[in-house]
């Protein structure tokens, strides 16, 4: 793993690791674990391939933090499905170890893992996956009915979580009588019934237009904020990770490239490569006041002060029609610097 650029943006955010990984390497292909584990072995892809093998994922160490949104992001075939699918044990790793917990998965007997993954951890799909002969409150009520939960019980904690996706009234109907953006609000109730800890989403709004996605990313938000899971959320779409992501991971062809805020990506990016991948980013959607600010803030008009954490589109028209420098301070009103119509300015207009 290349490292993160940058001293991370975490804000007043939890630090503790919720879910790890470490060396982690998955090779699909008939004797993968024995051929890695070959002394003198040098996992070099052209060597793998005359080997008939395939690395989805090369030596990948990951530390997810309780409570953040964590965003996998990488292009077609780069190994995201296969890093969530290793993460929650969906599949088994070739080499290395998965920590949840600091308890490595990899170890843990089956039963217990399945016990784990059912009460501990969900996941949320890009095509839903709802069972079409059952209503809204039996689909959301089902991972409870695995469980062996009575029929009142999940009942009751089902339809509570239709209130809380917005969808209550629909209760009796199928997916079927729903839209797209309804049925993963069915979808994402059913995901959180069974009060998960660490929260799978792949690719949940990618089969949705642009305004539904939209919603349903605000409804993420709106949810993480009641319920500050751990969440694990792939997806394709850059805009979307600035959205909803407290730290993103870049993925190239199995390797971790960078990992870090959406900000420190687009500012500091560590390869060429993601500076491609994020060249198209709108930067004053990224880019926060306090990035950009200067410590001195002597002569900077008292007046309509901005916050360190607002984002440069936020805070650019303001700015730009002060006088001179505008004084920034931090959540609890203190001042902490000051920012120019010149520095948003750079920000609006990084190539002049
Ligand atoms: N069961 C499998 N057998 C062999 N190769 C596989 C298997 N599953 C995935 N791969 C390969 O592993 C690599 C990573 O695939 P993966 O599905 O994790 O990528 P992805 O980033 O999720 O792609 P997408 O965005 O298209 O879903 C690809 O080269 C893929 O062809």
């Amino acid at each position: 793993m290349r490292a993160s650029a940058g001293p991370e943006n975490t804000g007043d955010r939890p630090q503790s690791t919720k879910l790890a990984c470490r060396g982690l390497w998955k090779v699909y292909g008939s004797n993968a674990a024995r051929i890695l584990q070959q002394r003198n072995f040098t996992p070099t892809s052209e060597l793998l391939q005359s080997h008939g093998l395939v690395a989805a994922l090369r030596d990948v160490s990951v530390d997810i933090r309780e409570g953040e949104i964590f965003v996998i992001m990488g292009l077609s075939g780069s190994g995201k499905s296969t890093l969530v699918r290793c993460l929650s044990l969906l599949i088994e790793p070739t080499a290395g170890q998965v920590l949840f917990e600091n308890r490595d998965l990899v170890t843990v007997p089956e039963k217990e893992l399945i016990w784990l993954r059912r009460h501990k951890m969900s996941m949320v799909f890009q095509h839903f996956a709802l069972l079409p002969h059952l209503t809204v409150l039996q689909n959301v009520a089902f991972p409870l009915e695995i469980q062996g939960i009575g029929q009142p019980t999940r009942e009751s904690r089902a339809a509570e979580m239709i209130e809380l996706v917005g969808l209550k009234g629909r209760e009796g109907n199928y997916p079927r009588e729903l839209s797209g953006g309804q049925r993963q609000r069915v979808g994402i109730a059913r995901s959180l019934t069974t009060e998960p800890e660490v929260w799978f989403l792949d690719e949940p709004f990618s089969a949705l237009d642009p305004l539904i996605r939209r919603e349903l990313q605000n409804e993420l938000l709106r949810l993480q904020r009641i319920l500050r899971k751990t969440v694990i959320f792939i997806t394709h779409d850059f805009d979307e990770a600035v959205r909803i992501a407290d730290r993103v991971a870049i993925l190239k062809d199995g390797i971790v490239e960078q990992i870090g805020s959406p900000e420190q990506l687009v500012l500091s990016p560590a390869t060429d490569y993601i500076a491609e991948f994020t060249r198209h980013v709108s930067r004053a959607k990224v880019v926060t006041v306090a990035a950009i600010m200067q410590r001195d803030w002597q002569g900077a008009s008292a007046a309509n002060p901005v916050k360190s954490n607002c984002r440069i589109e936020t805070v650019a028209r303001q700015v730009l029609d002060s006088e001179g420098a505008t004084r920034v301070v931090d959540d609890a009103g203190r001042v902490v610097g000051a920012v120019s119509r010149d520095a948003v300015l750079s920000v609006l207009f990084p190539e002049s």
